[in-house]
């Protein structure tokens, strides 16, 4: 696995306050999509809190209010308690209230988030599967899809943080106003006390945000590691090879690095909160003081001091929450930042499109001088391939561990486009057809075919989920790749959930898998078949009888087959043989069996080791 050099904390503080604003940048756009994932209940959260802003002032006021008319009527002779009574009587209408706002806000923002999370893996799913091949096999890209798929939970804190922030905000210009009118000088010695804490925090947010963004890969690698480390899939080899110490030391060097950079920076941030929130303290302590003097000078009746004292700490509380808030608002933009890029990503489907794909081949497939080499790799793979594949033709390639055949298939099928050369279907450089259309062509199973833990049914269905609901299509392709024996030996049939992860899932063999993804290829009637060792797991008798079936039903179908069996191989029209990324010879078994080159070599070598 390629390693990085971990980044430490230092290249953190290079981050500043500026890229903590720009960040925020996004939040209209989060806002947007929150907005269009549920509009009533966006309102709704809205209103609870424009509500919730107002209610602390307005408590601290009645309080003010039921303290100043209980020594009112205290130093009256002829006490009446009907007004005060009723003080009382809001008071409590309104902490019920206060109550009920808090809970409609945080089921409101809950709901919210539910629905809105829904909406973004949907989008991450989308947009992973229009992004091309070559993208998804890039490291760098991989490490952009883990941020934006693993802050799904951060985003959502964000929409409560940032709703909250407006709440918030509300309530400080409520409480200032109060402050205001009594006390002026007090709320200058408020933003005195908040502005270093304030300062501290956005300094730390920015170097947290920094450190895990350098450690996306090496993250990535941990996940990994505890992947294969506790996992069924891993376990026989683990356990056999003695593996465990391995992997356990890998684990927990990579993670204690980590957590030593994450445990300084957590320290420091802590202590240093500490000393500054307790300037706040102490200012707090000042204004009290300040306050008292007042009331007992006589400027002031104690139903304001209890307003103001309660204000002041409110304020103070209000205020150092939506700072510190700001910052975590914009660390999570920050990865919203993340997000947003990915699904930014232009998408390469454009270029050149447009020309009408023929509905049937007329003529076949070209290549001319192929060269191709994996993007950010300097060795061509493919060292100018021609040949013509006609319409109709049932062509095998042959070659080597790593001659370059799958390679040749993700070229044909556009996963890659060639280096130089070109791909002509009937005469038309392929990459004039519009992407989707022309991938719909073909009918491939790859050698590494994915085992989809769904049902069998699924699983034979993946290939053309239109026809899911098709149970006779599903048994006659089946009965075509030889899986309806697999399905007839499970207790469910074709429902019968596959893999080990769900409940009742039954593991199948290497075999019967191949049977199952076979059967894929037989779901629809592409104009081209594609099988990249379709049968390697398959025992001597199946595949012969599976490649039958195959022969059969596509007589007349252009198809590639690519094996290292000899016996399925030389059943195929014509035969090419690649090697080291160049045509070696092409022609029919008959031809390349006279022409004593390398295929005559090693079918001879084949037909031996089997008598
Ligand atoms: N995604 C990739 N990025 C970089 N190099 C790759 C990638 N996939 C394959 N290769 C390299 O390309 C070469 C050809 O691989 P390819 O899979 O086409 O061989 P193959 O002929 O199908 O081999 P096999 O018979 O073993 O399946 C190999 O050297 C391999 O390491």
């Amino acid at each position: 696995m390629p390693r990085r050099k971990p980044t430490s904390i230092k290249d953190g503080k290079k981050a500043n306050l500026k890229s903590s604003f720009n960040a925020l940048v996004y939040i209209p756009r989060f806002f947007k999509e929150i907005w269009r994932v549920n509009k009533k209940l966006f309102l709704l959260s809205a209103f609870c809190r424009l509500i919730g802003a107002l209610l602390p002032v307005v408590i601290l006021w009645i309080g003010k209010l039921i303290i100043d008319e209980i020594i009112l009527q205290i130093s009256l002779d002829n006490s009446d308690y009907h007004v005060l009574w009723t003080y009382v009587v809001i008071e409590f209408g309104l902490i019920v209230l206060s109550d009920l706002i808090s809970r409609a806000i945080s089921l409101t923002d809950g709901l919210l988030g539910d629905e809105y999370n829904i909406t973004t893996s949907v989008t991450i799913i989308k947009k992973t599967n229009q992004i091309n091949i070559s993208l998804l096999e890039d490291a760098e890209f991989y490490d952009k899809l883990e941020r934006a798929r693993s802050q799904t939970t951060g985003r959502v804190a964000l929409m409560s943080n940032v709703l909250g922030q407006a709440q918030s905000a509300i309530s400080i210009t409520t409480l200032v106003a109060g402050l205001i009118y009594f006390e002026p000088y007090l709320i200058i010695l408020l933003v005195l006390s908040i502005i270093p804490s304030f300062i501290n925090e956005i300094r730390f947010s920015q170097r947290q945000y920094s450190l895990a963004r350098s450690w996306t890969s090496e993250r990535r690698e941990l996940d990994y590691l505890r992947f294969i480390g506790a996992n069924d899939k891993t376990a026989k080899e683990i356990k056999l090879f003695g593996l465990t110490d391995f992997v356990v030391d890998r684990f927990k060097n990579l993670s204690e690095k980590y957590y030593q950079l994450n445990k300084t920076l957590a320290i420091k941030r802590s202590s240093l909160g500490f000393l500054f929130n307790l300037l706040g303290s102490i200012s707090y302590y000042a204004a009290y003081v300040f306050i008292i003097y007042r009331v007992l000078s006589g400027v002031i009746t104690i139903g304001e001091l209890t307003f103001l004292s309660g204000s002041f700490n409110r304020l103070m509380k209000n205020l150092q929450e939506f700072f510190s808030k700001f910052t975590r608002i914009s660390e999570s933009a920050l990865y919203l930042k993340d997000y947003f890029d990915f699904i930014d990503i232009s998408i390469d489907s454009k270029a050149e499109k447009d020309v009408p794909l023929p509905k049937h081949i007329q003529h076949g497939f070209e290549l001319k001088n192929v060269r191709f080499a994996y993007p950010n790799s300097e060795v061509d793979i493919l060292k100018g391939i021609s040949f013509k594949l006609q319409a109709g033709e049932k062509l095998a390639f042959v070659g080597q561990n790593g001659a370059g055949k799958t390679t040749l298939i993700k070229l044909l099928l556009r996963f890659y486009k060639p280096t130089s050369g070109e791909i002509l279907l009937d005469g038309i450089n392929i990459n004039r057809f519009n992407i989707a259309e022309y991938q719909k062509y073909f009918g491939v199973i790859f050698q590494d075919f994915f085992k989809y833990e769904f049902t069998i049914r699924e699983n034979i269905a993946v290939g053309n989920i239109e026809e899911l609901a098709n149970l006779d299509k599903i048994e006659s392709a089946a009965e075509l790749s030889l899986a309806n024996e697999v399905v007839s030996k499970l207790k469910q049939g074709y429902n019968q959930q596959l893999g080990k992860r769900f409940s009742d899932g039954m593991e199948l063999s290497g075999g019967q898998w191949q049977k199952v993804a076979l059967a894929r290829a037989y779901m629809k009637r592409a104009e081209v078949m594609i099988l990249d060792e379709p049968t390697s797991a398959l025992d001597a008798r199946a595949e012969s009888e599976v490649f039958g079936r195959f022969i059969g039903l596509t007589e007349g179908k252009t198809s590639i087959i690519i094996s290292h069996r000899f016996s399925t191989v030389r059943q195929a029209d014509r035969i090419l043989v690649l090697e080291n990324g160049k045509v070696l010879e092409i022609g029919t078994h008959e031809e390349l069996m006279e022409n004593q080159n390398l295929y005559a070599e090693l079918f001879t070598l084949q037909a031996e080791g089997y008598q």
